[in-house]
């Protein structure tokens, strides 16, 4: 039972090959006969054969082999006997006539043993069409070959990355290859990183349209003025830094990039582009240059800040008790006491050198701003061309001369209280400017368009008479109706000589300690001979006889004998002339009658008037001494006559 299966299975498998091999033939694309030579006929023929031939399978089989190779008979018998000898014959051009037509085959002739005899097996091939077939494939390769610059291209960019794949993969740096047309090649896996694209993605396209396309301000960057494809027409290395490539999502990169061409045998067939993000790089350096900014912006304005605070220093305005005991002087004092704690702003009014800076000092000391500083401009010193700039400052380069951004003192002011000396001195034109800061408290640097808030106490002081200038129209009504929120008067010397002993005390304290002359003391009676002269406003003047007195004085009593002389006649200072002195002494002398020439001259040292041609010195001179002796002639100046500073 076993057995007869296995036998059925036997048989079933060769008969399913031979439908194979009977197919094969049938189905061959040459044409195949199976011919009879000793009977010369066709035993059978496959479809190739019948539609060489233009036969039916039967009518090939009725029609003798011989008739089939008609012009070729001598040559078939030859080729049929070759094949039966040997075992298989070829001949590569055997006419046949088909439909009148002679065509000429290509006839390879196999001997196969059937039946206890041989037969053939032909299998032939047109040789037109087989010389078509050839002539296209040869076509065909030739345009491979013709795209062969492109394969070459290939090729070059295949070795360089097979070459340098470890380095490719391991690079940092993103790097990619581009050809003549800037189309991509490669691209290695940082490129891919930096970028978002896949290489897959990027290959095959035109990668300055891809990535390159713009500038950062995103106008649009012409492949023309690329410097990766330039490197194709100059063939040298172009180095970029600080550009732009956008990646996948749109975000621009900022790279620094090599281009770098690439040479086959001498001529450029692409370029190798190595880059490196530097957005983080670009960002510290922009987060260091803010950085940097505001530390200069600080610095210039902690600069200015040590420049007003040494300038207080120095000044002799840094005493600032007020001294006095008359009523006028207990009313100014009760008076700062009310208005210091408010933010509201004054106006002293008062002829000039009768305290008016001091107590301005003294609201600002006793305010909620007094660890801030007080800024004083004198308004007077100021030419109105720099107006601006010196109140709400500048920046670079809004005018000729503007070198750098420039902090001005409404800013410095900022939390503290700026005092606005000579307010009256302010032109018309800019009266109006100064009105929108007291009213915003915002204002814009010269040249700037960002707009400042500043938090800033205003104290204004004039000489003048304020309401005589509205009315004239050289003051604007809205700005001093803005200032005169809280008026506060000074009092001239003449209205509190109640006070003169104590302010001669305290200005013999303050000589004597600056002349290191110590131990010094006033009289009675020279205070009374003080109390009886009849003195004008300033108190300086009281403070300069002091002074003078201090430095010529030999006993430790000062004496005012001038006091007389200067009621009668009001000139020569000093009458120490009979007296010998030693050197110190003469210096002091030297000093004491300059000081009087400046008092005289209200601080001008040069030109018609000045202390110089009164002294009958040169003004050089006389300049030189008054640098030698620290004098500051400014002291002496009315505040109507002083320019700038
Ligand atoms: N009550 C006072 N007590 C002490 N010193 C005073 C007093 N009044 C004025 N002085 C002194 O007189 C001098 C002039 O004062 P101050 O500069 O304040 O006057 P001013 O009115 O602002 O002058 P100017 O109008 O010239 O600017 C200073 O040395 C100041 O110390």
């Amino acid at each position: 039972m076993q057995t007869a299966i296995n036998h059925d299975y036997a048989d079933s498998e060769i008969n399913s090959r031979h439908n194979i091999y009977e197919q094969l033939f049938l189905q061959a694309c040459h044409a195949q006969l199976i011919i009879d030579p000793l009977a010369n006929s066709v035993l059978s023929s496959n479809q190739s054969a019948q539609t060489l031939f233009h036969l039916t399978a039967e009518a090939l089989q009725k029609v003798s082999a011989s008739q089939l190779f008609t012009p070729s008979l001598g040559e078939l018998i030859v080729l049929s006997e070759e094949a039966l000898a040997e075992g298989h014959a070829w001949n590569g051009a055997l006419a046949v006539a088909i439909n009148h037509q002679e065509i000429t085959l290509e006839i390879t002739v196999t001997a196969i043993e059937y039946d206890q005899r041989k037969i053939l097996l032909f299998v032939l091939i047109d040789s037109n069409d087989l010389q078509h077939k050839r002539e296209n494939s040869d076509a065909n390769q030739h345009y491979q070959s013709g795209m062969g610059h492109w394969n070459k291209v290939t090729r070059v960019f295949q070795e360089f990355e097979r070459e340098n794949q470890l380095i490719l993969d391991a690079a940092g740096e993103g790097i990619y290859g581009v050809d003549v047309n800037g189309i991509t090649t490669f691209m290695n896996p940082a490129a891919e990183n930096i970028l978002g694209y896949r290489a897959e993605e990027l290959a095959g396209t035109d990668m300055h349209k891809m990535i390159h396309h713009s500038h950062l301000d995103g106008s649009h960057f012409d492949s023309c003025d690329c410097p990766i494809l330039e490197a194709f027409r100059d063939g040298v290395v172009h180095t970029v830094e600080k550009d732009v490539f956008w990646s996948k999502s749109g975000q621009p990169v900022y790279v620094d990039y090599t281009s770098t061409p690439i040479k086959d045998n001498g001529v450029i067939v692409g370029a190798v582009i190595v880059f490196r993000d530097v957005t983080q790089k670009i960002a510290d350096e922009q987060k260091l240059l803010s950085a940097l900014n505001e530390v200069e912006q600080l610095k210039n304005r902690l600069e200015l800040e040590k420049a007003y605070l040494q300038e207080e220093i120095k000044s002799e305005f840094n005493h600032h008790q007020i001294i006095g005991n008359s009523t006028a002087i207990k009313d100014i004092i009760q008076k700062i006491q009310m208005v210091a704690p408010t933010d509201a702003t004054v106006l002293i009014h008062g002829e000039s050198g009768t305290g008016k800076e001091l107590i301005a000092r003294a609201i600002h000391e006793t305010s909620r701003r007094c660890d801030r500083p007080l800024i004083r401009v004198n308004c007077a010193a100021i030419p109105a061309e720099l107006f601006e700039s010196e109140f709400f400052g500048h920046i670079k380069g809004a005018f000729t001369g503007a070198a750098s951004d420039r902090t001005g003192r409404f800013e410095l002011a900022d939390k503290g209280t700026l005092f606005l000396d000579e307010v009256g001195e302010i032109p018309l034109h800019l009266q109006s400017k100064l009105l929108r800061v007291l009213q915003e408290q915002q204002f814009e640097r010269v040249g700037g368009s960002k707009t400042h808030t500043t938090d800033v106490r205003i104290i204004a002081a004039t000489n003048k008479d304020l309401l005589e200038k509205v009315r004239q129209g050289s003051f604007r009504e809205d700005l001093y109706f803005r200032l005169n929120v809280f008026p506060i008067s000074s009092v001239p010397l003449r209205q509190r000589i109640d006070d003169i002993p104590l302010l001669a005390q305290h200005f013999l304290k303050r000589s004597s300690t600056r002349t290191n002359k110590l131990g010094l003391k006033i009289p009675l009676s020279e205070l009374e001979n003080l109390k009886n002269y009849s003195w004008p406003g300033n108190i300086r003047e009281l403070e300069n006889i002091i002074e003078r007195q201090v430095i010529l004085s030999q006993g430790e009593k000062l004496r005012f004998p001038e006091l007389k002389h200067m009621e009668e006649t009001s000139t020569k200072p000093a009458q120490a002339v009979n007296q010998l002195l030693n050197e110190n002494q003469f210096k002091d002398y030297q000093r004491s009658n300059i000081l009087s020439a400046l008092e005289k001259c209200q601080g001008k040292v040069f030109g018609h008037n000045g202390a110089a041609e009164l002294l009958g010195i040169k003004p050089t001179t006389l300049s030189s001494r008054i640098k030698k002796l620290k004098i500051d002639p400014k002291k002496f100046r009315s505040t109507s006559t002083e320019h700038h500073d």
